[in-house]
This record gives structure tokens, sequence and C-alpha cells, in this order.
């Protein structure tokens, strides 16, 4: 492990049952960079983030995944509800799946700064909602999540995910459920706030275009395996695998 590796996945082979999602999966991400894992509906993507997450415990995890030179194996669940949010976040392709329909915005994060044992701020609040452009904080902390358009709830559950500054960001496929302009500006922000905030990102999306205008790195998953790794530059313009070319022919969406 590099001393300035935020993430180190060694050897990572993941099953459920007797099905390997993921096979042998080696890469680091630097702190403070933003590495994009792509790859068609089923190449294990979201099956690597949520393992780095702690949220497979029903999967048979090999190899290592050392967060700050931590194994995550070695973490308890008490240790995990600590982590989550505070040093590791995560957001989801689907905002309104985890935003509470019956909770203030405010709520939100009075629940968000309660569960980690920190008092509630609300400038704190207003500057991360000014900093994911929901500028009109005040009118938005008493908003309902419903109130919100799909780029507004996305933009707020990167705010919600970045408040408590955690070191690493984990997002899974963040811009899919909403249409393609929104998805360029929300991929922008997240570019932004994270490199505004320090913070390393793993992003997980189909779409290697997407991955390029937000990530330093890109790792291409096929069938469980990681085929390619490279500067997101090295990896556009000159793909070494073929499985990578076939992608890049494939996108027509232009993000
Ligand atoms: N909880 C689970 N139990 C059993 N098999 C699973 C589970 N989650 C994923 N899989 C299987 O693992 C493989 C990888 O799935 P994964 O969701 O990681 O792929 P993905 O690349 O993220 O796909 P998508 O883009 O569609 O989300 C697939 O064959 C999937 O069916």
């Amino acid at each position: 492990m590099n001393k300035s590796d935020c993430i180190v996945f060694d050897k990572v082979t993941i099953s459920y049952g007797a099905e390997q999602a993921v096979r042998d999966v080696s890469f680091s991400v630097p702190n403070g960079e933003v590495f994009a894992i792509v790859g068609e509906s089923g190449s294990g993507k979201s099956t690597l983030v949520r393992a780095a997450f702690g949220m497979l415990k029903q999967a048979n995890i090999s190899g290592q995944i050392l967060l700050n030179g931590t194994d995550i194996s070695t973490l308890s669940d008490g240790d995990w509800r600590q982590l989550r949010g505070t040093k590791i976040s995560m957001i989801f392709q689907n905002p309104s799946a985890y935003l509470n329909p019956n909770r203030t915005v405010e709520n939100h994060f009075k629940d968000l700064f309660r569960a980690h044992g920190e008092s509630y701020d609300v400038s704190r609040v207003i500057d991360m909602l000014n900093l994911v452009h929901l500028t009109d904080g005040e009118r938005i902390l008493q908003s309902y999540p419903f109130q919100l358009s799909g780029g507004m709830q996305q933009r707020l559950a990167i705010a919600l995910s970045l408040i408590l500054k955690p070191s690493i960001v984990f997002a899974d496929e963040p811009t899919s459920a909403l249409d393609m302009l929104v998805q360029a500006s929300v991929l922008d922000l997240m570019k932004e706030v994270t490199q505004a905030l320090g913070a390393t990102v793993i992003i997980v999306t189909h779409n290697i275009k997407a991955a390029a205008r937000i990530a330093n790195s890109i790792g291409v998953m096929n069938k469980g395996q990681l085929v390619e790794v490279g500067s997101s530059e090295e990896v556009m313009a000159h793909p070494k695998d073929e499985y990578t070319r076939i992608l890049l022919d494939s996108v027509t969406k232009v993000v």
C-alpha cells in the first residue's frame, strides 16, 4: 500500500454462494482522486463498492480491502456504524428511495448529526447546501423531499453524504435516474464539491463517457474481472482491451 492511497483492493474475489461476481480484482485510489468503475450490467461493479461499504454480509469475500490502511474485514458492526457518514459515505442511484418522505430536509441533517454524536450546526448545513447549488437554503431546509425535483434531491443526497466530511465517498450510478442534462450537471457538481473537500470518490457507472467526465482514473469491469485500469485520458484515447473499445463504441449518449 502506498502512503497516499485512500483505498486499496488487493486480489479481491467476491462470491454469492456458488456464483463468483468479482474475480481477483486489484487497484488502488490515491487520496483526493476520483476513480470510476465502468462496465455493463452484471459485471460486478456494485458488488465491489458494496463490499467496500460493508454492505455484503451475505457474500464471501477473499483478498483484502484496505481503507486508510485498515482491513475492512476486521471491522465490527459498531465500527461500521461509526465509519458510515463520518469517514465513508454512499450516494445511491435513486435518492427518493432513501430520503424519508415524512421528514423535512432539515430533519434529515439533524438525524445524521445526532446519529454520529455531533451537535447540529445550521450554518454548516447552509454552507453545504450552497456548495451543491441549493442556494435558497432556509427554504430548502423546511421542504419535504417530494417538493424537490429529481436533480435537487440528488444534490441534497450529495450534501447529506458530504456534510460530515468523509474521506471517501462511494457513488453507485448516482445520475442514471436523472434526465441527461441534469446528469451532466450533477456529475460536474460532484467533482467540484468533492475536490473542494478533498474527498476520494469511487463512482460506479455503465457510461464510460460519464466516467471520463468526472474521474482521474477508470477501471473497466467485464464479467467480474478488471480488464483495464488507467488514467481517463489514456483509457479514452488509447483503450487497450477489446471490451473497453466495445464500451466506447456503444456509448451514444453525450454526457
Ligand atoms: N445479493 C445478491 N445475491 C446473489 N447474486 C447477486 C447479488 N447481487 C448481485 N448478484 C450477482 O452478481 C453479479 C454482479 O452483479 P452487480 O450488481 O455487482 O453488477 P453491476 O455491474 O453492478 O450491474 P448493474 O449495473 O446492473 O447494477 C450478477 O451476476 C448478479 O446477478
